[in-house]
């Protein structure tokens, strides 16, 4: 599991390291970690040129300190200060013993230096930024050649640590090298595209689990979760997902949420809905009905709402049932808030920013902005499990740590594939995950599926639904 803490937390645990060790000495691990990354970035150290962007703060303070070490090793380094009155002075003095130069941001041949650089260091903020760049950052930052390297210190500049946000302008980074814990903001869009790669530094923090904010599966926390069936699996046992999706007009949904279905570990696909034909005539082994739901046979899970259109009626029957629901695309509009709330058997929600944005009754670039937020107002609101799709696909419950889904790629965005997510993700709930799991692993092996299916070309839906099989091998090799 990778987990992320929030700023308050990495202080404290700062403070307790600080009280038992040597003054400035999580600083020099920090600088440390940060200078050999650059080196490593570059290649060759000796003779680069080399700009450090220095704030007020000890983010400046980690720069100079890693800038000291790279002027030792032969590089030619500049501190372009952004506070000169309140730069970070043992860093400055480092650097200067170790033959660096320094500049103050307001003069004019500031923009010129980082405007040279091979390698710019982002230290003008980090955990304990507010807001994105001012000014005269932001002037420098605009001044950095295209082909340059830029390296974060701890978080780039004008991402918001704990959430990701970005208010205003911040720094683009190739790399940013974090220190002692991931930091939520670089795991979660805007911020993780701000972020580039990003590099963790051990400095000796100890963070309770429990505190983590943020978590995001890896291969062996996904194989964990991955159903598996037994010797004595019948189909029935396996667990059977009911899909009620598409219409007579619009099969397809019901289709791909089939397609995802039949792939995500229940031992059968129970379809009901006006779209049983299309069904069938791809995938013969579906079991169809067409009356109301709740008269179609047991079922262990429930996915409404992928092509609905406005079949109240359909979806009030799912969500009444006993068993865990999900609930995708149409049926988000056609569920009450309080209905849901009303539910006993959990209730996984699947938004897009679009879908979100209604049911909070905000704009979409406002949940795009704050995906954190949205998230968690509303599994709030609705009592349930809420996987908020999108670039970096976000998996809230009323309790414990957000999830996020590290295997997105951009070729998801394509229509359709949100239904092959919301069937696979019922079927895992049919096998017997709970909503935060099927959510979460559902979105795993869909981000993989999609970058199987693509090797870096166009996907279409249906092929990420046939790549399913493949990424959940994958996933069960580290077994
Ligand atoms: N907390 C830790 O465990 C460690 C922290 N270290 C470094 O220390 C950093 C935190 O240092 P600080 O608490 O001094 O805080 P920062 O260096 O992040 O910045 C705080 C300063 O920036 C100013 N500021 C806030 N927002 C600004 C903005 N938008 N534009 C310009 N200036 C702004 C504030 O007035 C304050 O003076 C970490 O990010 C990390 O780089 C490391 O040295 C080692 C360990
Ligand atoms: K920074």
């Amino acid at each position: 599991m990778r987990n992320a803490y929030g700023v308050e937390s990495v202080r404290a645990a700062e403070r307790e390291v600080m009280a038992r060790g040597p003054e400035g000495a999580l600083m020099r691990r920090a600088a440390a970690g940060l200078a050999a990354e650059c080196a490593q970035l570059l290649g060759k150290v000796y003779g680069a040129r080399i700009a450090l962007l220095v704030g007020s703060g000890d983010n400046g303070g980690d720069a100079l300190y890693a800038g000291a070490k790279l002027a030792g090793r032969g590089a030619g380094v500049t501190a372009v200060l952004l506070a000169p009155e309140r730069t970070h002075a043992g860093g400055l003095a480092a650097l200067r013993a170790a033959g660096g130069t320094v500049v103050d941001g307001s003069e004019d041949r500031a923009e010129g230096v980082v405007a040279r650089a091979r390698l710019v260091v982002d230290g003008i903020v980090g955990i304990g930024g507010r807001g994105g760049l001012r000014e005269r950052a932001a002037r420098l930052v605009a001044a950095v050649a295209g082909d340059a390297l830029v390296v974060a210190v701890d978080v780039p500049s004008g991402v918001d640590a704990d959430t990701g946000e970005v208010h205003g302008e911040a720094v683009r980074a190739d790399v940013t090298v974090t220190f002692g814990a991931y930091k939520p903001g670089l795991l979660i869009d805007p911020g993780r595209e701000y972020a580039g790669a990003v590099r963790l530094v051990d400095i000796g923090l100890e963070l309770a689990s429990g505190e983590r904010v943020l978590e995001a599966l890896q291969y062996a926390d996904v194989a964990g979760l991955l159903p598996r069936p037994s010797g004595e699996s019948d189909k029935y046992r396996r667990g059977v997902v009911g899909v009620v999706a598409g219409s007579a007009r619009y099969p397809g949904a019901a289709v791909l949420c089939v397609a995802g279905a039949l792939r995500g570990g229940a031992g059968a696909v129970r379809y009901v809905g006006p779209a049983a034909d299309a069904v069938i005539a791809r995938f013969p082994e579906t079991l169809v009905s067409a009356g109301p739901p709740s008269k179609a046979g047991r079922v262990q899970a429930w996915v409404v709402g992928p092509g609905l259109g406005d079949d109240g009626e359909r979806l009030r029957d799912v969500v009444a049932a006993d068993v865990p629901v999900l609930i995708d695309a149409d049926g988000l509009r056609l569920a009450g808030e309080r209905e849901v709330r009303a539910r006993r058997a959990p209730t996984l929600l699947t938004p897009h920013a679009g879908e979100a944005a209604a049911l909070l009754g905000v704009s979409r670039e406002e949940v795009e902005s704050a995906r954190l937020s949205a998230v968690r107002e509303l599994a709030g609101r609705y009592g349930a499990t809420v996987l908020l799709k999108g670039s970096t696909t976000l998996v809230a419950s009323g309790e414990g740590p957000v999830r996020v889904n590290p295997t997105g790629t951009p070729w998801l965005a394509t229509a359709g594939s949100g239904d092959v997510l919301s069937g696979l993700a019922g079927s895992l709930l049919a096998a017997g995950l709970d909503a935060r799991d099927a959510g979460a692993v559902g979105a795993y092996l869909h981000g993989l599926a999609a970058r199987h299916a693509s090797s870096g070309g166009p996907v279409a839906a249906q092929d990420v639904a046939d790549a399913i099989p493949a990424a959940w091998r994958d996933v069960r090799r580290t077994d």
